[in-house]
């Protein structure tokens, strides 16, 4: 089965070369304003222009408004749009009317519980991010580099795809194709030397540590 592959809250060229060198299919930008991966979307529309025709760009927005979506669509011509905020399944269905474009909808898990959250935005949204819930203290939805139980993932309906989230890195990501057998993957501060800043020796290292794991699964 192939795996997607989405580096997140990319800012410069080389991160961007690393990731499609190392074949990523979706390349991430974010444009919450408190981010440290917050980019203009003049510039990541510059940026995604590298990669049309080898990785999905994603646009990454946050309980964001019209005017600001407008605007993102307009200036990154983004493939796709992930909603990360507390969105309803009505305002998904809204979003991806207006811009005519897929929705990947981001949702925080902790417990089994959590999986009932999912169930209203089934056929409205056309993938869905599993992150961990954010830390005490942060002011960030996302990239916050931190795991949630990946085994209360075995009670999730078969057939509902999803991007596997939440403080992945070289050193985790084998265990956690292991425990969980995900469609897809998605990772941002594990291959950052600081906050907001890529590594492309650690977006290579984490290539590499997946497709060992992958192979181990192989073989
Ligand atoms: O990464 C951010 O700064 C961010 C800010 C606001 C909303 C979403 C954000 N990131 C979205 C992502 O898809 C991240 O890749 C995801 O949360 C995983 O991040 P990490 O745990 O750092 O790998």
């Amino acid at each position: 089965m192939a795996l997607d592959i989405k580096i997140c809250g990319l800012k410069t060229d080389q991160a961007m070369a690393a990731a499609l060198a190392g074949g990523a299919s979706h390349v991430g930008f974010i444009f919450f304003a408190k981010s440290p991966r917050y980019l203009e979307p003049a510039e990541a529309g510059r940026l995604r222009e590298g990669a049309r025709g080898m990785a999905l760009a994603v646009a990454v927005t946050v309980d964001a408004g019209d005017g600001f979506l407008d605007e993102i669509v307009a200036k990154m011509q983004p493939d796709m749009l992930q909603l990360h905020g507390s969105e309803t399944p009505e305002r998904v269905a809204e979003v991806k009317a207006r811009h005519g474009l897929p929705v990947i909808k981001a949702l925080s898990l902790s417990e089994a519980a959590d999986l009932d959250r999912i169930r209203p935005f089934i056929g409205v949204a056309d993938r869905f991010l599993f992150d961990a819930k954010r830390p005490k203290g942060s002011e960030l939805p996302g990239g916050n580099g931190v795991t949630f139980d990946w085994r209360i993932l075995a009670g999730l309906d078969a057939g509902v795809d999803y991007m596997l989230s939440g403080g992945l890195n070289a050193a985790n990501i084998g265990d956690a194709l292991r425990l969980a057998n995900p469609p897809a993957i998605d990772i941002s501060s594990g291959v950052e030397s600081a906050p907001g800043v890529k590594d492309p020796a650690l977006i290579e290292q984490f290539f590499r540590a997946v497709r060992a794991a992958r192979d181990d699964r192989a073989a």
